[in-house]
């Protein structure tokens, strides 16, 4: 995964959308993607059939519940998800080590059961929605944020997951300190054409593959776009100059 991929590969739409109808139409619209990402809202709504609709199409799933709760809870959900054959799964690294050994392998021993690949587990290290004022005034944690970021990766590299969900401003520095085989997913990546709306630390998606990126994970600027697949189009051709 990763890094030997052509570069529009390393797209993950994210499929935030309110229903299954929604979601398919999205899906038509976009033939040419081959992954998408499915989150709290579409999976609250829909349940687990619109993974069944994404693997009868033979695409690629990131199951983004960013599960957060004691061992025993975080190993049951990631079982469960586990046994749905989707390619990603994200925890927040706030769980703990505890929850983060035992959600990887409850999703190993999920997958297993099920005869399904296990998918990669991933931790958030911090919500790229998050400031650097805001975790210091809000959330009150007493450290630069670029450290925070690596200590949270550096807790998840230790507990044995594949890798983090992390800003685009902080991949390099991961990068250089968690080694090539850790896997770096980031979102809040916006095209310079595009709002920025609620996210804090973001970079444009050449910038993001430049500084090490593995994937990233794009929804708004596509799926909000009067074209999504102009959207799209001017994606694939920004990372064509640095693929
Ligand atoms: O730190 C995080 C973790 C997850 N996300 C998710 O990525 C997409 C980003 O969507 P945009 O519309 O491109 O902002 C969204 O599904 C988030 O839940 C994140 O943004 N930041």
């Amino acid at each position: 995964m990763g890094n030997g991929e052509q570069a529009e590969q390393r797209v993950i739409v994210a499929l935030d959308v309110p229903d299954e109808q929604s979601a398919i139409a999205l899906t038509d619209q976009l033939p040419q993607v081959v992954w998408w990402k499915v989150g709290l809202e579409l999976f609250t709504s829909t349940g687990p059939k619109i993974l069944e609709v994404l693997k009868s199409r033979q695409k690629r799933i990131f199951l983004d519940l960013k599960f957060d709760d004691i061992p025993n809870t975080v190993a049951g959900a990631c079982r469960s998800a586990a046994r749905y054959g989707v390619d990603l799964l994200t925890i927040h690294a706030t769980a703990g080590r505890d929850a983060l050994k035992a959600a990887t392998e409850a999703a190993q021993e999920g997958a297993t059961k099920a005869g399904v690949e296990p998918p990669k587990l991933i931790a958030i290290t911090l919500l790229t929605s998050i400031s650097a004022r805001q975790l210091a005034f809000d959330l009150k944690i007493p450290l630069e944020l670029p450290e925070y970021a690596l200590e949270m990766a550096l807790l998840a590299q230790e507990s044995g997951l594949d890798g983090v969900v992390c800003s685009p401003q902080e991949v390099a520095q991961l990068r250089q300190t968690c080694g090539n085989d850790f896997l770096l997913v980031c979102p809040g990546i916006r095209p310079t054409w595009a709002d920025i709306g609620d996210q804090k630390r973001s970079l444009t998606p050449a910038q993001a593959i430049i500084a090490g990126a593995d994937y990233l994970v794009i929804g708004r600027p596509i799926t909000t776009a009067t074209e999504p697949e102009l959207a799209w189009k001017r994606i694939s051709e920004e990372l064509t100059t640095v693929a």
